[in-house]
């Protein structure tokens, strides 16, 4: 492990520096607050060794400067001359987790260094199956796209960077025509293979890095297509529709073809949107109008009576 030691006094460093290495640790030995903060900017710091009578900066306010300025916390042993109780208190307060009066017990200090060691790799795992958790949370388990949480996180961040970049975002909303009926006559089970088919057929017509795909509810999917205009978001569009009709996963039930299709409404950020959720319901209106004039069509949001169909 990488143990900084920070203390102004250079008799002190070394002393301890040694002990550090007598233990199999490496010191890394700095005398105050600037070298401190540089050493944990540039290097993987396991434990601090922080003296608190230091000149300039002392140790409790090096230490709120480290909690404020570092996400990932590391363990800090205060090593102090004073062993007064308020002392302590104050310690802790500011933001260490452990004590030491000096002079310094070797032993003591390397059991002190050993349990903070155990507490700061728990916590790494912990930070990492949240971090785990979080995605997961994220992921629709059935088609392994994201899901409604997870576009929403996304969209946000899209929509901002899309206000920065002065570009053009648009959002397609699609929907398994007749889905109901193959559900009844298929069976559930086999839905939930359609959906995942028709996922993977949508994922594939995906371009760029940061195109997403969601499933937004049972057999509704979104599009986020940054860097895109209206008249290529109505391309991609009806290449999703043929991309479908080449899949050619049988539907003897529905009403507009013989295999599976979808209806997709389009929205444009373009088209007067406030919000990124405004820009969905937009996209939702087209998708209603879309499935009105008949299904397997896209329709754009506020274009309506322009709609066009595609061969069926
Ligand atoms: N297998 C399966 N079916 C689902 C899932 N989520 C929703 N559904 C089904 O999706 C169907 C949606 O039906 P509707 O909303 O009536 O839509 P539709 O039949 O596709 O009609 P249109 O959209 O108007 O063409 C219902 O039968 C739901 O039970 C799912 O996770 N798995």
């Amino acid at each position: 492990m990488n143990i900084l030691v920070v203390d102004d006094n250079k008799c002190i460093r070394d002393v301890i520096g040694a002990m550090v290495l007598a233990s199999d640790h490496q010191p890394v030995l700095v005398d105050g607050h600037v070298a401190a903060l540089e050493k944990l900017r540039r290097q993987v710091i396991d434990v601090i060794l922080m003296d608190i009578e230091m000149p300039e900066v002392d140790g409790l306010t090096l230490t709120r400067m480290v909690r404020k300025e570092f996400s990932q916390w590391i363990p800090i042993i205060f090593l102090s001359a004073n062993d007064s109780a308020r002392c302590l208190a104050e310690g802790i307060k500011a933001g260490g987790d452990d004590y030491l009066t000096k002079p310094v017990k070797e032993e003591i200090l390397n059991a002190k260094i050993l349990a903070m060691a155990r507490i700061a790799k728990m916590k790494q795992q912990l930070d990492e199956a949240n971090k785990k958790l979080e995605m997961l949370s994220c992921i629709d388990p059935l088609t392994n796209v994201l899901n409604r949480r997870g576009l929403e996180q996304e969209l946000d961040a899209v929509w901002q960077k899309n206000i920065r970049q002065r570009g053009e975002l648009s959002l397609l909303m699609l929907d398994i025509d007749f889905f109901k009926a193959y559900n009844d006559n298929y069976g559930h089970p086999r839905g939930d293979q359609c959906l995942q088919r028709v996922a993977s057929v949508l994922a594939a017509t995906l371009l760029k890095g940061a195109e997403l795909l969601a499933r937004y509810g049972g057999e509704e999917f979104v599009m986020l297509l940054p860097s895109t205009s209206l008249s290529q978001a109505k391309n991609r569009g009806r290449n999703i529709i043929a991309a479908l009709n080449q899949a050619e996963i049988v539907h003897e039930y529905s009403d507009v073809a013989p295999r599976v299709t979808v209806s997709i409404g389009i929205s444009n950020s373009t088209l007067g949107a406030k919000d990124p959720l405004a820009l969905i319901e937009q996209a939702d209106q087209a998708l209603y109008q879309a499935k009105r004039l008949g299904r397997m069509q896209c329709v754009l949001f506020q274009k309506m009576t322009t709609a066009w169909c595609l061969d069926k």
